[in-house]
């Protein structure tokens, strides 16, 4: 299982300062859709070169073009690049071809999904490396979360790596290790927090401590 850090709210410059903070405890690294509008994949670049150990990941939420798109974030050093599921199965199958070709990986985010079953199941036959549930900041505001679509999730998938992204805190952790998800992405529950090394390094060991069990 593994831990990706959402940097969303930041700056290049402040996203370096608080990767530097948490680097031994996490092992993916989100430059988060708001940062690549403003500041585009040159913050991808900037965020890969200074921690080349790191796997980085463009949360572009690609809609279309998506071959282009993930040409264009590999070319910037992501390692990972997302598509939304909502998108056509052309630009799916697409952003699957071309970051084959450059060696990368697909993360397909389900978020604004209705069927996750249906449509899980649907991208998961088309090749992609995960799939992520997710409740968007505007949910997360309603109260609502992905715990329930993760369970879902893993029972329909087959050979994707399952992911939960939305609001997870130190507190709901537990609740998430429970469905075991391959990857689990914390975006405010770490970089929010007054002590982000801390909380970075407790939750590495919550999820390191499930594992062995
Ligand atoms: O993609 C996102 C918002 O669309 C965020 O990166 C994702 O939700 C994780 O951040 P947080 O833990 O703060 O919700």
């Amino acid at each position: 299982m593994e831990l990706q850090l959402a940097l969303d709210l930041v700056n290049t410059e402040e996203a370096i300062k608080l990767v530097e903070e948490v680097k031994d405890y996490i092992d993916i690294v989100e430059i988060g859709t708001p940062v690549v509008k403003i500041e585009g994949l040159q913050a991808v670049k900037a965020v890969k070169e200074a921690f080349p150990q790191l796997k980085v990941l463009a949360d572009t939420k690609t809609m279309d073009a998506a071959g282009y798109e993930v040409l264009k974030a590999a070319e910037h050093g992501a390692d990972i690049v997302t598509i939304l599921a909502v998108a056509e199965d052309e630009s799916i199958k697409g952003a699957v071809a071309e970051a084959k070709k450059q060696g990368k990986k697909i993360l397909i985010d389900l978020i604004a999904v209705k069927d996750i079953a249906k449509r899980a199941a649907e991208v998961d036959a088309m090749g992609v490396d995960y799939i992520c549930v997710h409740t968007g900041y505007d949910l997360q505001a309603k109260g609502q979360n992905s715990f329930k679509d993760l369970e879902t999730l893993k029972s329909v998938v087959k050979n994707a790596k399952t992911a939960i992204a939305g609001g997870i805190k130190l507190e709901t952790l537990p609740e998430v290790l429970k469905s075991n998800p391959d990857l689990v992405i914390v975006g405010g529950g770490i970089a929010n927090q007054a002590d982000k090394k801390a909380v970075a390094a407790k939750m590495q060991d919550m999820i390191k401590q499930h594992v062995l069990v």
